[in-house]
Formats: structure tokens, sequence, C-alpha cells
């Protein structure tokens, strides 16, 4: 399964210019690689312009949800469509989109874990329905957005709900990278399954963002690592039968004793 990451510099506060720029990326880059699949950073139509939300959020979904559809189709390629700022009976969620490339939608996830560090919590409504394992031929495949990323449980359950890979989008801050890339390779090593970010790059509001987008195979090695400052296309193919072929040498899932695990349902 062929991936092209866009490592992403993004325009703040300006969607329209965001959705050009994924636009030519698709038409450029895109076309040449001839992926299977692409991975589109957090919050790519807005930035974290968070005080500008009101204003330029989707609404239900749209544009973004057509844009992305639209797209895909177009040029037949499944797409996990990032996240977007998306405003539903008057709160604005941050949203990820996954379409497949026929045009059809196959999964959306609002951000369960808002960032106090960021003030999240003062602009965003956190997400209230669980994530899903949602498939893309054949593969079962989990998102995480961002901060998502810190919490073990998340990925442990869309493990064990059968995810051989779990993308995650983001805007990353450089000030905490080391965390960035420690937290995948231990989300990829103890799931053994691929782990596949894409993190922008550039800076917004005196926060600089770390690029650093990697795939890491279900071993826990690092195939693919993007640079910090570049804004670049991350090309790689994943196989994905290395997963059970992982599980089963060092049979992780086998040996859990989740009935010991209390602490895990509190
Ligand atoms: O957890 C972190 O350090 C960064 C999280 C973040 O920036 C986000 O979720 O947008």
């Amino acid at each position: 399964m062929k991936h092209a990451i866009y490592q992403m510099d993004i325009v703040p506060g300006d969607p329209e210019s965001n959705r050009k720029r994924i636009k030519e990326w698709l038409a450029t880059q895109v076309e040449q690689e001839k992926p299977d699949v692409v991975v589109l950073p957090e919050m790519w139509t807005t930035a974290y312009t968070l005080e500008q939300l009101e204003d330029i959020a989707d609404l239900d979904g749209e544009p973004t949800r057509s844009f992305l559809k639209d797209l895909a189709k177009q040029h037949r390629v499944h797409i996990i469509g990032g996240s977007f700022a998306n405003k539903v009976d008057g709160a604005i969620y941050n949203t990820a989109l996954v379409v497949n490339n026929a045009g059809e939608e196959v999964y959306t996830y609002d951000k369960i874990h808002l960032v106090p560090m960021l003030n999240e919590p003062a602009y965003l409504a956190g997400g209230n329905k669980q994530a899903h394992v949602f498939e893309l031929d054949g593969v079962k495949m989990g998102l995480l957005i961002c901060f998502d990323l810190r919490f073990p449980e998340l990925a442990r359950e869309l493990a064990l709900a059968g995810a051989e890979v779990i993308y995650t989008v983001a805007e990353w801050p450089s000030a905490r990278k080391d965390h960035w890339k420690a937290l995948q390779l231990a989300r990829a090593i103890e799931n053994q399954c691929y782990v596949i970010s894409s993190n922008r790059i550039g800076d917004y509001d005196g926060v600089l963002f770390c690029g650093t987008s990697l795939v890491i195979d279900p071993w826990g090695t690092i195939i693919k690592e993007g640079s910090e400052k570049n804004e670049e296309t991350l090309v790689e193919t994943i196989t994905v039968s290395n997963v059970d072929r992982i599980r089963k040498e060092v049979p992780v899932f086998a040996s859990r004793v989740p009935e010991l695990y209390k602490g895990w349902q509190q």
C-alpha cells in the first residue's frame, strides 16, 4: 500500500488558499507518484487560528467534505483527510475525515482530547463519540489527532479492534519534538502496527512546528522520516502482512491479562 504524506505549511486563517494548495499538490506530486493513500495534517484548512474559527470553520463538514470527495474520485486515491475546524449545532469540533478512492466517506472522527496548553477547551468542543476502526482496500485502520497520541488507551482500543495501521495527523510543536517521536515509536511497538503521521511545518503565532512526519513499521523501525523545516512529500510503501508476522513473533496480544488491568476502566 503506497502512501504519500503531505508535510504541509498551512496558510493561517485562509481555507481557500489551503484548498488550492492541496489541489495543486494532488495534481502534481500525487499524480507523479500514484499512491494508494494520501495523508494530510491536522487543521489544514485554517491552522490554529482559534480566535477566528467562529467565522472560518466549516459548517456541518462543508465545504471540506465535498472538496475531498471530489478530489479522491478525480485522482482515484484514498484520502486520510487530516482534520479541520467544523461547526455543528453551534459547537466547533476538530474533525478528521477519511474518503475512499470512489469519493465515498469512510470515517469521521472528532478529536477527543483537547489541549490545555493551547487553551483549546475555550474554543473547541471535544469529540464525544468513540474512535473506530475503518477499512481501505481490506486493511484495518485507526486515526488519532495530535494530542490523542499521548493517550495509549485510545491507540490500544483501535489495535484491539484490529487496526493494522494507525494514522496520526498533527500540528505538533518543535518544543516537544522528542515526545512526538518517542510516543509514535511507543504506539507502534506496543500495538505492533504501522504508525503513519503527517505533521505540519512552519510557524504560527510564535509557535514553531516540527514536521518530522513518520512512517514506522510494526517492529518499531522508522522507515521514512520527514525533515523538521521543509515542506515535502514523503512517499513510502507499507507491507501490511508484516503486522501479522510481528504479532506472531512477539505475541503481545496473546499474552495480555486484561482482567488485571483494573485502572483501564477508571
Ligand atoms: O501534546 C502535545 O505536545 C501537542 C498537542 C498539540 O499541539 C495538538 O493536539 O494540537
